[in-house]
């Protein structure tokens, strides 16, 4: 998918929300563990009943790859599904993955290959080698990590040296590795006060932030700081949607979460004359 094709979406959709799946067998309703795959049934539920409404789908594949043989079934059931039913949206492997060339170079052939993935998440601790195999298909996306949502994001993230923190340091050196066309960053929603300064460093880049609703970050201050003119942000929330109820209702709690905050979105889209 293009940058401009997930641009027209949002506009269509009225939506930059990305539905995070981290579907936990633990927490899915007690009922779906009598059907032949509770995580595929849970998901299914919860995509037919958000589709319109978010313009991304965020596997986390901890959860599946917890389960085993059985968990990477109910991923590529999930991708499969998704892609076939609602072929607009676009479709995240959150993997955090990156290695030597040649082992990313395997890790790109399960996402984009012998799964259909739009995008996967990537750590860049490895630097440029380890990223650019991913880089290399056509019409698939990077993520880099670059300032993440959790407390230990200030062991090295903002450690600075010559005035530089280190994740400055990893927006400006990698943003050459690829383009605003294929290459996209992480930046948490609770570190919303640094996506001002974030901005002037990449400012086409699409930013996947996650860390609003369960997390505690506030959906109008990324905006605020972080929106630009191709909208530029994709919003995720997982716990706060999926998990709305854990009754025979879920799927229609999930819709209602998110319509909450397709409704907030439009009226800031708007707000920015992006409608
Ligand atoms: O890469 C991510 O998606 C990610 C990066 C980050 O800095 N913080 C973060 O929470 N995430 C992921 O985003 C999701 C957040 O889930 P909720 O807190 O339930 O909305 C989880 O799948 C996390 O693994």
């Amino acid at each position: 998918m293009t940058r401009s094709e997930l641009f027209e979406q949002i506009r269509r959709k009225r939506s930059y929300l990305c539905v995070g799946l981290d579907t936990d067998i633990n927490k899915i309703p007690r009922y779906l563990l009598d059907t032949s795959d509770p995580v595929f049934a849970f998901n299914q539920q919860i995509i037919d009943a958000t589709h319109d409404l978010c313009v991304a789908y965020k596997p986390n594949l901890a959860f599946y790859e917890s389960l085993g043989v059985n968990g990477w079934n109910s991923l590529e059931k999930t991708v499969n599904y998704i892609r076939y039913n609602y072929p607009d949206l676009f479709i995240i492997a959150d993997a955090k993955r990156g290695d030597i060339g040649n082992t990313s170079g395997m890790y790109a052939k399960a996402f984009f290959d012998a799964m259909d993935f739009d995008a996967v998440t990537v750590a860049p601790y490895m630097g440029e080698d380890s990223v650019t195999p991913f880089l290399t298909y056509v019409g698939k996306w990077v993520i880099l990590l670059a300032l993440t949502s959790n407390k230990g994001a200030f062991d090295f993230q903002l450690m600075t040296e010559n005035g530089e923190k280190l994740y400055e340091k990893v927006l400006k050196t990698s943003q050459y590795w690829g383009t605003s066309d294929n290459l996209m960053y992480v930046v948490g929603a609770t570190k919303a006060e640094m996506i001002a300064d974030i901005r002037q460093l990449v400012p086409d880049h699409f930013l996947l932030v996650p860390g609003v609703g369960a997390q505690g970050g506030s959906l109008r201050e990324v905006t605020e700081k972080g929106m630009n003119d191709q909208c530029g942000l994709l919003v995720n929330s997982s716990r706060q949607i999926i998990y709305a109820s854990d009754g025979e209702d879920f799927a229609a709690k999930a819709r209602e979460a998110a319509k909450e905050v397709q409704i907030e979105m439009e009226a800031l889209l708007d707000a920015h004359r992006l409608l």
